[in-house]
């Protein structure tokens, strides 16, 4: 699903009208009338008191248009303007004076602090004060405002966008924002949904339909995608009939020393279960019995080096390595990854202590064949690119990266983001169990094992992304998130693949 930013959702708002001739009136009416049918599902009846606050511009007008089909369908519904400025659109204007005719009274208008009404926990709070138009920081009473409304366990439903967000570009530090229980949000889902600064104040979102012009939106560019389930089923290369394991590639996973043989196995193991069709770990010596008992189905290749790698020579053809997960940085492991990697031509995934070694030793990334995948989580990204002040700039500067180097960068966390140039996937898939040991060494052996069975290095990182999510909420469906570890998530990769073409109501079934 393409996420637009709020200047092109503009341009789409104006392609509409054209292209449907329709009035921007008509256009917020049906808007309305879709997140009131939503909001009426939901309450059906429920004598709650409803306090709808509302702007001046059309989030406002939206809110305006709300309130009226609900108290026309008999809710308990207060409906407050804030008065912050004189510019007043078209229509909302028009709405004020709809909802006029309908309650034969004004809404109540809020001018300053004391203004600011009580509002119970058992309310539900709709905030339709500001969206997408939003363009400096929300400060004075409307703070206060804000403040009032999030101090209280009201059930807070956002239209659009939690009021105070910025949709997609770097939010203000300790900017004044809606934290939202729901936010019903119009045709795409806006970036800072995503990020980890602002992505709570969204609470769970509804993408709503709202008809945008199909042609406009086709020919966008969107500063994202969203990889949904229906994103992940258009990546997957099903197998034919006649192969042989010679047609799903050899993933040589270099990892391990003495104390983290696990991430070894970790590595190996995940690239077996997402479906190589040869996986050889390259150790130091004396993990051989532990790989070898641990994995029946991964061959090894040792170092000379009984507890680190200090000599990375792999005497196969054809193959993808995937390269760092607990190697340490050794001496030794610094100058052996560093010949290990110039001799590569083709992509190769590169994760944990690679990534550290990488960024103590810049010169190398140089040597780093085009296409290739790094995987770093935030702590390895920061010692790469540098600090950053906001997540706008940790996009920005992970971009840098990739285009300077023609690497993609995986970027770990609540939702990842793979970015390849200027395209960002912003992966929908996984929970917070997943924030666990070992669950790193699992991707990057799943993503080399996908480009090792033929998937282009892009795509293997965003689906690779996915199916770990996805495999991730399978285990934590049985386990919780507490239960949730490294080795159940690659033991539910096989799982999390027949799950994206089971239909989602049978399953529930
Ligand atoms: N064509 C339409 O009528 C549609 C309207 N839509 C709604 O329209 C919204 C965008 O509407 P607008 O562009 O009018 O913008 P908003 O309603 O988000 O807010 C703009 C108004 O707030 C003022 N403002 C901005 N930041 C402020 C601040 N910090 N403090 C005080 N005032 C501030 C602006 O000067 C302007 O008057 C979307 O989020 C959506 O809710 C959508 O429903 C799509 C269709
Ligand atoms: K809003």
């Amino acid at each position: 699903m393409k996420i637009l930013s709020a200047q092109q959702l503009a341009q789409a708002d104006q392609a509409t009208l054209k292209s449907q001739n329709i009035t921007s009136d008509e256009l917020m009416e049906r808007v309305a009338q879709l997140v009131f049918e939503r909001m009426h599902q939901r309450l059906n009846g429920a004598p709650v008191p409803i306090k709808i606050f509302c702007g001046i511009g059309n989030n406002g007008g939206d809110g305006l248009a709300i309130a009226r089909h609900m108290i026309q369908h008999g809710y308990h519904v207060t409906t407050y303007i804030t008065n912050c400025s004189k510019h007043r659109s078209d229509d909302f204007l028009k709405n004020y004076e709809r909802i006029k005719d309908i309650t034969k009274d004004w809404p109540i208008l809020l001018d300053c602090k004391d203004d600011i009404p009580a509002i119970d926990n058992g309310d539900i709070v709709v905030d339709a004060i500001f969206g997408t138009g939003l363009n400096r920081p929300v400060d004075g009473w409307m703070a206060d405002l804000f403040e009032a409304i999030n101090a209280t366990q009201a059930f807070t439903v956002a239209v659009d966008m939690p009021s105070g967000l910025l949709a997609d570009t770097a939010q203000p530090e300790n900017s004044a924002i809606i934290k939202a229980d729901h936010t019903f949000t119009f045709q795409t889902p806006k970036l800072s949904f995503f990020q980890v600064d602002t992505g709570d104040f969204v609470g769970t979102f509804e993408v709503i339909d709202i008809g945008l012009d199909p042609a406009y939106i086709n020919q966008a560019q969107p500063i994202a995608t969203l990889i949904t389930r229906e994103a992940a089923q258009n990546i997957y290369k099903p197998r034919k009939k006649f192969t042989h394991k010679g047609d799903y590639g050899h993933v040589v996973c270099v990892a391990g020393h003495e104390s983290t043989m696990g991430a070894a196995v970790l590595c190996a193991g995940a690239a077996i279960n997402a479906g190589a069709g040869k996986v050889t770990a390259y150790i130091p010596n004396d993990g051989d019995i532990i790989m070898q008992t641990s994995l029946p189905e991964v061959m090894t290749l040792l170092d000379d080096d009984d507890h680190a790698l200090s000599d990375i020579r792999i005497p196969v053809k054809d193959y993808v390595m995937c390269i760092g997960p607990g190697i340490g940085q050794d001496d030794v492991t610094v100058s052996a990854f560093a010949k290990a990697i110039k001799y590569q031509s083709s992509p190769i995934v590169i994760d944990a202590d690679g990534l550290n070694i990488l960024a103590n030793k810049r010169a190398f990334l140089k040597e780093v064949p085009a296409q290739s995948i790094l995987t770093p989580h935030d702590g390895e990204l920061e010692r790469l690119v540098g600090k950053w002040n906001n997540s706008t700039e940790r996009l920005e500067k992970a971009k840098e990266l990739s285009k300077k180097y023609d690497v993609i960068l995986v970027l770990k966390g609540a939702h990842t983001m793979t970015v390849s140039g200027d395209h960002v996937y912003i992966n929908d898939s996984g929970n917070p169990g997943m924030a666990t040991a070992g669950s790193g060494d699992v991707l990057a052996g799943m993503i080399s094992s996908l480009i090792a069975q033929g998937y282009e290095p892009l795509m293997a990182a965003v689906f690779g992304v996915y199916i770990h999510g996805a495999a991730g909420d399978l285990v934590a469906q049985s386990y919780a998130h507490e239960g949730l570890k490294a080795s159940l998530i690659s033991n539910f990769i096989g799982a999390a693949i027949l799950q994206l073409f089971r239909n989602p109501e049978a399953s529930n079934s």
